[in-house]
């Protein structure tokens, strides 16, 4: 794959860039995410799926390698990770960074469950049962009801998209792997903007106008809770005109427990479609059309599971970026990797955290690790100042946008 000339500036050659950040410093969230996360998912994972000895045992020996070893070689078959693995194999974990140890950390997973593998779990999806009971919950079936209400008269078109923008943005708090830790969630915020760190709705929205019958790339996320609001966003775009086209990006395979993929983006259309109100099961028709019309269009580019930032895209990325109206990265791991997963000072401004992203961008994200940019002196002293870990709870959100 070849990179942007620029590819260089994420890796270690940190020239003027901030410390990355990293997992192994006992009490940083990193370390709780190796130490307590991964040995739950594991444990999870054996409730979920009729494991055989083998698997459960590849299991703790990865998350016994990660806590106290070096890295091992993965499969012949990861040809991507001949390049991303910037000469971190054979070292020490906990000398690689938190993005790279994690990213490599699901891809060991699923050799580890036997998804790469010639046998019968080949391309069995072991985050699927969860995702799955997600899907079916009657949380959904609530949360879709609530559409319904949406096209009352009464509602005026602002409200309207404020509305379906604040479900898809905090639909990100939906996160299996998050919510998998005690305290994981908490307040929450509402179409009227409380809970945003940065506020940048309305800039984003006018963009969309300008830029009204364009392509607009939306990198997905979580699926299930996420995705089903991200959906209904698109839908919204489409409807109003102000995307003629929209290309959902998703993982190639499964990723950071709940990411999407395109058996999530089916079964995510299959529920709309199915559901038991009538403004959900004409936004899921309606976009079983779009597809069919080539207006929704669903990508999984391997680039989506590499272990570092945007800033060393391919180049095939950054041209489809740089012809989008208006790309949005939704949740934590995409923002992590649109500003590089450093310790940046917060106040760092969003357009130069992102100056070398090809083309309009945005972020959807509720907070959920350590990294953030763009917020005002004073947002920064009054969150540190309330003393709770807002950076990391998933108690607040932003809406970032650069044009
Ligand atoms: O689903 P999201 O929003 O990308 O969040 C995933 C996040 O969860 C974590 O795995 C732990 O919070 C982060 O490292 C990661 O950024």
């Amino acid at each position: 794959m070849r990179r942007m000339a620029h590819a260089r500036r994420d890796l270690s050659d940190d020239g003027g860039l901030a410390p990355e950040i990293g997992w192994s410093e006992p009490g940083s969230f990193g370390w709780g995410v190796f130490h307590e996360r991964h040995p739950r998912l594991v444990r999870q994972l054996r409730e979920d799926l009729p494991l055989g000895a083998g698997q459960a045992e590849a299991l703790d020996a990865l998350v016994a390698e990660t806590l106290g070893g070096v890295v091992a070689p993965m499969g012949a078959d990861a040809v991507e990770w001949e390049g991303w693995g910037q000469g971190r194999f054979g070292r020490p974990w906990r000398e690689a960074s938190f993005l790279w140890a994690e990213s490599c950390f699901y891809r060991r997973l699923l050799e580890a469950v036997g998804y790469f593998g010639t046998g019968a779990w080949r391309g069995v999806d072991p985050f699927g049962p969860a995702k799955e009971a997600e899907l079916q919950g009657s949380v959904v079936d609530e949360e879709l009801a609530a559409l319904d209400g949406l096209g009352d008269a009464d509602v005026d078109e602002a409200q309207r998209r404020d509305a379906l923008l604040a479900a898809s943005l905090w639909g990100n708090r939906a996160d299996l792997g998050f919510l998998m830790t005690a305290g994981g969630a908490g307040a929450s915020g509402d179409s009227a903007g409380h809970g945003l760190v940065a506020d940048d709705r309305a800039q984003l929205w006018a963009h969309l106008e300008r830029r009204r019958g364009g392509l607009v790339i939306v990198v997905a996320d979580n699926a299930g809770r996420e995705l089903l609001p991200d959906l209904v966003l698109v839908d919204h775009l489409l409807r109003g005109g102000l995307a003629a086209q929209v290309v959902l990006h998703v993982k190639p395979q499964p990723y950071y427990v709940s990411d999407a993929t395109t058996d999530d983006v089916v079964a995510a259309l299959r529920r709309l479609r199915g559901a038991g109100t009538e403004a959900a099961a004409q936004v899921g028709r309606r976009l079983w059309e779009c597809a069919a019309e080539g207006l929704l269009v669903v990508r999984a580019h391997p680039f989506a599971c590499a272990p570092s930032a945007y800033t060393g895209m391919p180049e095939d990325l950054a041209a489809e970026f740089a012809g989008a109206a208006l790309t949005v990265l939704k949740g934590d791991l995409n923002y992590r990797r649109l500003v590089q997963d450093r310790h940046w000072p917060a106040t760092l401004p969003f357009a130069e955290a992102t100056a070398y992203f090809p083309g309009p961008v945005a972020s959807l994200r509720t907070l959920k690790s350590e990294v953030v940019v763009g917020l005002e002196p004073g947002t920064v002293r009054r969150m540190d100042a309330a003393g709770a870990p807002w950076r990391t709870a998933g108690t607040h959100a932003l809406v970032q946008f650069r044009s």
